[in-house]
């Protein structure tokens, strides 16, 4: 688990970090980790450096085919084995991976004499045509005997199909995160008074104050060939999706979250639920590391997210202050709780070195941009179409998908979208809906599925979508509820223990603690029933029971979640699932409407006795009024209000929920 992560949280614990290390090092050349003879592209001592595995060759195998010479005249023998490596690496790289001819891993010069280079060339055609893979070249280069060519090999899609990366946009307010994928999306400049923004915000109050405060979703498309799909948009209007998604070969989800603090419960709901394979944090050059930029790092490290930084508005900042930002963000990637190693990309050398070294979760490259000039646009453009998905996904797994949204579609009705675990979901498949309040799932069906606005036949693990759903109320699903295989017989929980990791807390957390549980797409207060220590402090770690206070949930073991209420924040991994709810889905008979109906009434009768349950287990009595309640009422309020009942710590029985 990630330790030291504390030392990320609130200004003045940082700070006596920096004071620790008085001697500012320069930031990382990407050179350093580009490979070389005998060593490929981990730094030494790092686990991940098996030389020449993620080179072409690999000296492990019975066939010797570490010599750069390996792809000039292969042997039916060896061209087999190559195509093998090929292969396991496209599925590593969920469809894509990056190959560079003129290089082995046994020590000899790089380099191909053109003959040499023609014929390794045509080699890598014909095993890219047996995978179903398209070329593309990314950069030659001159080495020492002859010529080096990097390639990326991506799987050809059809009209409907696209590899998908997920990004999560954090920073601190007027960071220029809603401006940037402004500039990206709809391809044209900022005036640096907000202009590029305008096109993303999805409500009044946001165009008014010029603050993003919902999770929004924006797409940037790549074709074969590695150029931008999306066009500027000369009417205004918002960007065609579908026709997007039907000319690219990648299309990069941005999932822009919100700045300011008051907003951060949407922001970790953002980077929990919507599942990103990585993070963009988004500095402004002229105001550094202000605000929540730690917390949103800290937030993305914890969920071990890997990060990337862009420093913004650099037309606009004097050099003196963006080498002050600079150096201070290099510190603070370095220390203790961050750990990283910071590279500064400054051309596409260093694209190609940092994208194809950056699931290693150490690095961590630094754009710095202008969404006015657009300077360096060009290099974060190239970087985000090389990354590539970190999970890979088996079509034969039992198919899991989880709500983060309902809507009410007219003309059409229910609709849920979220993000497929695993599995394959197909048209006309019958899933199971569930939890509901008493645990149970309900049989559904899946009568039409979106991806990016496009209408598909079928939707796979890692692919986020939108399903109409039959025969289902919206107010009967909520966020967190998930729908699985009939295979998986799923069950519903109310405790689960987990090791934690106290980022912060004022002073601290002992049994009955309550504060909201973020994991995947659930969000729910949970109390803390028992911990293996009396009380835990700030950089305290735990084996915590935690039982959710509303409704089961369906979740799993080495679930990351995180842990917060206020500025108190934990983070950490499920490790045992308790107090399972029997699953009566195959006793039902009744339509999903008429159990919903009946679903209510015992909900209230349930929710009562859960927090007697609590109460009486923790030896603790709750105030009159929480049981006497209306349903909704019992410390429970709707349409964003919160009851902020004081903690356990406090003396207080109020319990704490937030919608
Ligand atoms: N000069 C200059 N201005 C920029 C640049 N990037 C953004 N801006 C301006 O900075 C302001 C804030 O940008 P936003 O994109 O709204 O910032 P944000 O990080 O999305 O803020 P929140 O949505 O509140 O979290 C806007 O007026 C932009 O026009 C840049 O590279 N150069």
């Amino acid at each position: 688990m990630y330790t030291g992560l504390e030392k990320l949280e609130g200004g003045i614990m940082a700070s006596t970090e920096y004071s620790l290390s008085p001697v500012v090092e320069s930031v990382v050349p990407a050179c350093m980790f580009a490979p070389e003879a005998d060593r490929a592209e981990y730094p030494a001592g790092d686990e991940h450096s098996d030389a020449g595995d993620d080179q072409n060759g690999d000296a492990g195998d019975q066939l010797d085919l570490s010599s750069k010479f390996a792809l000039v005249s292969p042997t039916g023998e060896q061209y087999d084995c190559l195509l093998r490596q090929l292969r396991d690496r496209m599925e590593e790289g969920c469809g894509e991976t990056m190959y560079v001819v003129g290089m082995g891993t046994d020590g000899g010069d790089y380099g191909l004499d053109e003959r040499d280079m023609d014929a390794s060339v045509a080699t890598v055609q014909s095993l890219c045509e047996q995978v179903d893979g398209d070329m593309i070249l990314l950069r030659e280069r001159a080495e020492a005997a002859g010529r080096m060519r990097d390639y990326l090999i991506r799987r050809r899609v059809g009209e409907e199909d696209f590899l998908e990366v997920r990004v999560a946009v954090v920073g601190n307010v007027d960071a220029g995160k809603s401006t940037l994928l402004g500039v990206l999306t709809h391809g044209e400049l900022d005036n640096g008074r907000g202009f590029a923004r305008q096109k993303l915000f999805r409500h009044k109050h946001e165009m008014e104050s010029g603050r993003t405060s919902s999770v929004g979703n924006d797409i940037l498309g790549f074709d074969q060939d590695g150029q931008v799909v999306n066009k500027p948009d000369n009417h205004g209007g918002s960007l065609d999706w579908s026709k997007i998604c039907e000319r690219s070969s990648k299309v990069i989800t941005f999932i822009d979250l919100a700045g300011h603090e008051k907003y951060l419960k949407t922001t970790v709901f953002g980077m929990t639920g919507h599942l990103p394979d990585f993070c963009m944090l988004m500095v402004g050059s002229n105001a550094g590391i202000v605000g929540m930029t730690k917390e949103h790092l800290g937030l993305a490290l914890a969920l071990n997210v890997p990060v990337f930084v862009v420093v913004t508005k650099i037309d606009m900042c004097p050099a003196n202050i963006l080498q002050e930002t600079l150096k201070l963000l290099q510190r603070l990637l370095k220390s203790p709780g961050c750990r990283k190693i910071p590279v500064l990309v400054q051309n596409k050398d260093d694209v190609i070195v940092t994208a194809s070294n950056f699931s290693s979760e150490r690095m961590c490259p630094i754009f710095q941009i202008s969404n006015v000039t657009g300077e360096n646009m060009d290099l974060l453009k190239m970087f985000l179409n090389l990354l590539s998905s970190r999970t890979t996904f088996k079509d034969d797994e039992p198919p899991e998908f989880q709500i983060d949204d309902t809507y009410s579609v007219p003309g059409v009705g229910t609709v849920v979208s979220g993000t497929t675990l695993r599995g394959l979901i197909r048209l006309n498949d019958t899933l199971l809906l569930g939890p509901d309040p008493l645990g149970t799932f309900i049989p559904i069906a899946v009568k039409s599925i979106h991806r990016k606005r496009m209408s598909v036949k079928e939707v796979r693990g890692g692919q986020t979508a939108s399903f109409a759903l039959k025969k289902i109320k919206r107010s009967y699903i909520r966020k967190g509820m998930v729908m699985v295989s009939p295979r998986l017989n799923p069950q519903a929980c109310w405790e689960f223990e987990a090791e934690i990791l106290v980022l912060h807390h004022p002073t601290t957390i002992a049994p009955r603690y309550q504060a909201m549980v973020h994991c995947g797409s659930i969000r729910q207060t949970a109390t803390i029933i028992d911990m293996n220590k009396d009380c835990l402090r700030t950089g305290d770690k735990a084996t915590v029971h935690f039982r959710f206070i509303k409704t089961p949930e369906y979740f799993h073991t080495d679930q990351r979640l995180v842990f917060r209420e206020g500025r108190t924040k934990a983070v950490g991994t499920i490790t045992k699932v308790r107090d399972h709810v029997f699953n009566s889905c195959k006793l039902l008979q009744t339509k999903p409407q008429a159990k919903m109906q009946s679903t209510k009434k015992t909900y209230q009768v349930r929710e009562i006795d859960t927090i007697l349950t609590i109460y009486s287990k923790s030896k603790l009595l709750p105030v009159p009024s929480m049981l006497c309640s209306k349903p909704g009422g019992s410390g429970r309020r709707r349409g964003g209000q919160r009851h902020k009942g004081k903690s356990a710590l406090s003396g207080s029985t109020g319990v704490t929920t937030e919608t």
